[in-house]
């Protein structure tokens, strides 16, 4: 069942700035990563969907409800944790929390303090006195508190510490497993990479491609490193992989060293090939969706920057 969902939105902010004819679904109780550089259109077509901003083209809805037009059942519902937060500075995080829970109309204060332990927020003092990495901690827990079954989330690691960083990718996880929808836009693959389900990578306001991961994974080329253990068959292993056409990636002649490229359809050709061969050590380069992404991000030209 679709969750949220853009068809076809776009809002032209001038000059080639905004998110252009945006179509993509979120499904019940999956990850959704938005992948795109600074500046894509990720908060923008969030701002869609929190019912913050009115499409000029296209439609956005969540559970089926128009976004703009039901925009304030949208905002009490939905869990959003925005790329930038605003807090009242001059409130403790307590009575921050205790705002916000009267706010929200959550009498139960359980997951609430679930979420505090979780993320270690210490509430105590002023807002204005918080590092910024406490402030983003409380922002998460207010954002959370009322357990909302979708949840929008706009770079939320960013102003984290490493180990905040991975704990909220566990956080997602875990919602995930509890049958959370979320959406969850970053330009860090590895999180999108620990997390999503589904990815779409929007770019200078265009979606420009959308995948399944796992779909992703059996279609692309798999890269094994390994070492012969002694020069002849090294040089004759080296003539059967590019005799059945193979990609040899590197070698190294003086170590014995090779690394191959061989797409899942032909993996099995490639064992028969090695199973004859002498092999000191050979283990898999894990996939990178960095890697396989970085060309939609780079700006550069033919690997060189370009000033226009
Ligand atoms: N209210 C606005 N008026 C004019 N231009 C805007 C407005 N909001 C966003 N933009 C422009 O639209 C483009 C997309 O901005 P947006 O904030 O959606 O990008 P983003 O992908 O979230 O970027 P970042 O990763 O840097 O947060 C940018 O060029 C931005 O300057």
């Amino acid at each position: 069942m679709t969750v949220i969902s853009l068809q076809h939105v776009t809002k032209d902010y001038g000059h080639g700035r905004g998110i252009f004819d945006v179509s993509f679904n979120v499904e019940q109780g999956t990850v959704y990563g938005f992948l795109g550089p600074n500046g894509a259109g990720k908060t923008t077509a969030i701002r869609h969907i929190m019912g913050f901003s009115k499409p000029e083209k296209g439609i956005v809805t969540v559970n089926g409800l128009d976004c703009w037009t039901n925009a304030k059942t949208i905002q009490e519902n939905l869990g959003y944790l925005p790329g930038e937060v605003a807090l009242p500075e001059n409130l403790t995080g307590k009575q921050f929390i205790q705002m916000m829970m009267d706010l929200r109309k959550v009498k139960d204060d359980t997951h609430c303090k679930k979420l505090m332990e979780f993320f270690d927020l210490d509430a105590s003092g002023k807002v204005k006195r918080m590092s910024l990495g406490m402030k983003r901690k409380l922002a998460i827990v207010t954002a959370f508190m009322h357990d909302p079954d979708v949840l929008v989330l706009d770079e939320p690691t960013s102003g984290l510490d490493p180990i905040m960083q991975q704990r909220f990718i566990d956080f997602v996880k875990l919602e995930k497993k509890r049958g959370k929808t979320i959406l969850l836009s970053s330009h860090i693959f590895t999180e999108i990479d620990a997390t999503c389900d589904e990815i779409s990578i929007i770019k200078d306001g265009y979606l420009i491609s959308s995948f399944n991961k796992q779909e992703l994974l059996k279609m692309t080329e798999k890269v094994f490193n390994l070492t012969v253990q002694n020069a002849m068959h090294y040089m004759q292993l080296v003539q059967m992989i590019e005799s059945n056409g193979f990609n040899l990636l590197f070698k190294n002649e003086q170590t014995n060293e090779l690394q191959i490229g061989c797409y899942p359809n032909d993996l099995s050709k490639l064992i028969k090939i090695l199973a004859d061969f002498p092999i000191s050590s050979f283990n898999e380069v894990p996939f990178s969706l960095e890697k396989h992404f970085m060309e939609f991000y780079d700006r550069r030209v033919g690997g060189e920057i370009q000033w226009q």
